[in-house]
């Protein structure tokens, strides 16, 4: 049985969306595309596909799941990789906030700003349990562009001071695709 309020990925329908998400309307909707990886203490790079999706159920808050995986040099799968989920609250002002939780025991709460096309978060908060890695903070930074998603991730973990982990360009999921 389907639930009677399921989240939509359309900013544009029915529920319409909550007019304090109106700065991060253009985010909306399911983007899928590759990115590269890195970090200092990794011997090489690897390169992973993603599908992000964001939706919302008319009330003042985002859905966002993020899944990669990591694929050869031919784009083929190799293997599941970073998953995150999570909720985005918005301001009318663009202020924004962000708690994202992943399945390897960590906790971020991110605060930010939309402007324009551009969201910019900072963790101020990552709680981990007892077996995760030692992640202290992260810094995101997306931008819209011609109907592509880009993004840069830099984390500070296992020692290391804020460094670039992911980088990334998806393209909007259209309906039905
Ligand atoms: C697209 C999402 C992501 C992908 C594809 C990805 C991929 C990877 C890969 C391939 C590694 C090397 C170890 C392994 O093979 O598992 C790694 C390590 C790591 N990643 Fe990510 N990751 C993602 C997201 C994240 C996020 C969101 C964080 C932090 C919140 C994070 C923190 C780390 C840390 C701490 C390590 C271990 C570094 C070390 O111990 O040397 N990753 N990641």
């Amino acid at each position: 049985m389907s639930r009677p309020f399921p989240d939509t990925h359309d900013a544009h329908g029915d529920p319409a969306l909550h007019p304090w998400l109106l700065p991060a309307k253009a985010f909306v909707g399911v983007w899928r595309g590759r990115g590269r990886g890195a970090y200092p203490t990794l011997t090489e790079g690897f390169a992973y596909e993603q599908e992000i999706s964001v939706s919302h159920d008319g009330r003042p808050f985002l859905h966002y799941e993020a899944n990669a995986w990591l694929i050869d040099e031919d784009g083929a799968p190799l293997r599941p990789s970073g998953r995150e989920t999570g909720w985005i609250r918005v301001a009318p002002d663009g202020y924004l906030e962000a708690l994202l939780s992943h399945p390897t025991g960590i906790s971020e709460i991110y605060t930010g700003k939309i402007t324009g096309a551009v969201i910019e978060m900072t963790t101020t908060e990552v709680i981990r349990t007892p077996l995760a890695k030692e992640v202290t903070s992260g810094r995101r930074r997306y931008t819209l562009d011609g109907g592509f998603l880009s993004y840069e991730h830099e984390t500070a973990a296992v020692g290391q001071p804020l460094a670039q982990h992911l980088s990334a360009r998806l393209g909007q999921v259209k309906p039905g695709a």
